[in-house]
């Protein structure tokens, strides 16, 4: 399957089921925010796993306690995809469970 950069309207759309996250600069974006560095950790490494599962990656971004994720689809010349909303909806599940809360 072919994958194609998605219209403003259609990120847009596909936006309102993913409370937290944003777009803009051709990408999607969102910070999660945490008790302490090992829950941060633990969490990147998780999508870590995940990304190797999708063949599909975000840049990440670790800190004392909170994790930034940014992704798009370099393949398409760095628009934002299908594969990037599947990337950010695998991330959604499993972020509570690291005890991840809003910026
Ligand atoms: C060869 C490999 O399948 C490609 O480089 C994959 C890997 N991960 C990727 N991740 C992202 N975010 N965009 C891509 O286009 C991409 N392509």
């Amino acid at each position: 399957m072919a994958v194609e950069p998605l219209t403003d309207q259609e990120i847009q759309r596909r936006l309102e089921q993913l409370p937290g996250w944003s777009f803009a600069d051709d990408r999607l974006f969102r910070t999660y925010v945490f008790k302490g560095h090992p829950q941060a950790a633990g969490l990147v490494a998780e999508i870590a796993t995940i990304q190797e599962e999708l063949d599909h990656h975000s840049d990440l971004t670790l800190g004392y306690n909170k994790v930034g994720v940014t992704v798009n689809t370099h393949s398409v010349g760095g628009k934002v995809t299908a594969l990037d909303f599947e990337l950010a909806g695998r991330i959604e599940e499993i972020a509570p469970q690291h005890g991840a809360r809003a910026d």
